[in-house]
């Protein structure tokens, strides 16, 4: 067995590649087993036997706190450093106290500034939309800033009283409404988070044959953060990406210039020689639009708390989190972590019932990323053949006339009979 590394960005992958994985708190350990024989099973068909992933557990959450008395142990991140790409379940995150979310610790430290999360319809999933065919989307969710730096105070700390304090004595701050009962966060956003971000995105867009990028943001109110956020992504857009993108601060430019009529035709041309147009959504209205008239949307670039919003709702929109797959990338150094959208849904643990396929498309994602699409187009079209088929678990059958209810592992095996 060997180790995946990275050279002058180009990934190595040896047949017989080592992946650590975090097997995850709640349903974790149902929708890893089943998913894990999946991505066996397909990888031994499409390759005879000459490719093989090993398995590495690594601990985090309750097991790691169970068996070592952390819950995130430095050997865990030593080791998803040096084999360069893992998979893991959903870990669970205390509300209102208690330890930061390892989650996005991990994203953290490991300095994986995307969350990519492709969403897509499968034919035969129940939506709650007229045409959920329409929605073909692709989220790049800013993943190491905002407010989930985790730079907040708790109201009545010594803390919250000094930071409200300096801002109301040093910066002139009059509007906390209510200064002795505030707890206090802050949102960081940088203008090189945000250009690597998007740096990504257009990257992803142009390679893909994608036809738009969407900056979403609520710059209106927030400008300085994610108002910042839509100009450094226009700058990065135009500066890098030159004759390959049309962006609709360019439209603007035109139009001022020349009017409407010309501004239309400088947009119309640029869609018809395939360049990427580049434009931007206040996050209210595009919640609503990604609804009304999805097919205007295409890749999108977004800060962290707004893209794990955008993540559940266009999930929902496709047929739910059930079958919400990501990853988390940093395109500089070739770490990545491939994980659900969904968290650990504690009422369904170990009750061998809930969908596997986030986590199992999240395992498609990282073959691709591998280089190993025989296996990973394999597993799609076998998720593809069993929905249609009927023979889904609760959270579709629920939805579905005439469907075949099976567990988290009955679904698993119907996937690897019809790999
Ligand atoms: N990346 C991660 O590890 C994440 C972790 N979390 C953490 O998970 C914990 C629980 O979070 P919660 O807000 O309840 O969100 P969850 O995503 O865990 O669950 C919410 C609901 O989503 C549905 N759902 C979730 N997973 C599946 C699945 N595999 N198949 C079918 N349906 C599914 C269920 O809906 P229904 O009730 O309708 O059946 C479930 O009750 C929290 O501690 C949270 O912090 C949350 C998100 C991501
Ligand atoms: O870390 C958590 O518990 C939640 C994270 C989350 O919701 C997400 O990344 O989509
Ligand atoms: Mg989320």
């Amino acid at each position: 067995m060997a180790k995946i590394t990275v050279s002058n960005g180009v990934l190595n992958v040896p047949n017989e590649a080592t992946i650590p994985f975090i097997i995850g708190d709640g349903t974790g350990p149902d929708i890893w087993h089943a998913a894990s024989r999946v991505l066996e099973a397909a990888v031994e068909k499409a390759y005879d036997g000459e490719k093989k992933i090993e398995w590495k557990e690594v601990l985090a959450g309750e097991k790691a706190f169970n068996e070592t008395g952390e819950w995130l142990p430095q050997a865990t991140l030593d080791t998803i450093e040096e084999y360069l790409i893992a998979i893991k379940g959903p870990l669970t995150t205390p509300i209102g106290g208690g330890f930061r979310s390892l989650n996005v610790a991990l994203r953290q430290e490991l300095d994986l500034y995307t969350c990519l999360r492709p969403v897509r319809y499968f034919e035969g999933v129940p939506s709650p939309v007229k045409r959920p065919e329409d929605c073909d989307m692709v989220i790049f969710r800013e993943n190491t800033e905002d407010i989930y730096a985790g730079i907040e105070y708790k109201e009545g700390t010594e803390e919250a009283k000094k930071m409200i304090d300096f801002l109301q004595n040093e910066m002139n701050v009059k509007n906390i409404r209510f200064p002795e009962t505030s707890g206090i966060g802050i949102k960081p956003i940088s203008e090189e988070g945000t250009k690597r971000l998007v740096r990504g995105a257009l990257n992803y867009a142009i390679n893909e044959g994608r036809k738009s990028l969407t900056l979403v943001h609520k710059g209106n109110i927030m400008k300085f953060t994610e108002g910042a956020f839509k100009n450094w992504g226009y700058e990065v857009a135009e500066q890098e990406f030159g004759d390959k993108v049309f962006t609709w601060n360019q439209y603007d430019q035109i139009k001022d210039a020349e009017g409407t009529d010309a501004a239309n035709k400088a947009q119309s041309d640029a869609e018809a020689a395939g360049k990427i147009i580049v434009k931007d959504s206040i996050a209210d209205i595009f919640l609503q639009q990604i609804l009304t008239r999805p097919k205007e949307f295409d890749v999108v670039a977004t800060m962290n708390l707004n893209g794990d919003y955008v993540s559940d709702a266009l999930a929902a929109q496709v047929g739910g989190i059930g079958i919400a797959p990501g990853a988390n990338i940093n395109y500089l150094t070739g770490h990545a972590i491939f994980e659900a959208t969904h968290g650990t849904a504690p009422k369904y643990a170990g009750l061998d019932k809930v969908n596997p396929s986030s986590v199992l498309l999240s395992g498609v994602m990282m073959l691709e990323h591998m280089g190993w699409n025989e296996a990973a187009n394999m597993i799609t079209a076998s998720i593809e053949k069993t929905i249609a088929s009927k023979v889904v678990t609760y959270d579709f059958a629920r939805l579905m006339d005439g469907a075949t209810e099976v567990k988290t592992s009955e679904f698993a095996d119907e996937l690897i009979k019809n790999l």
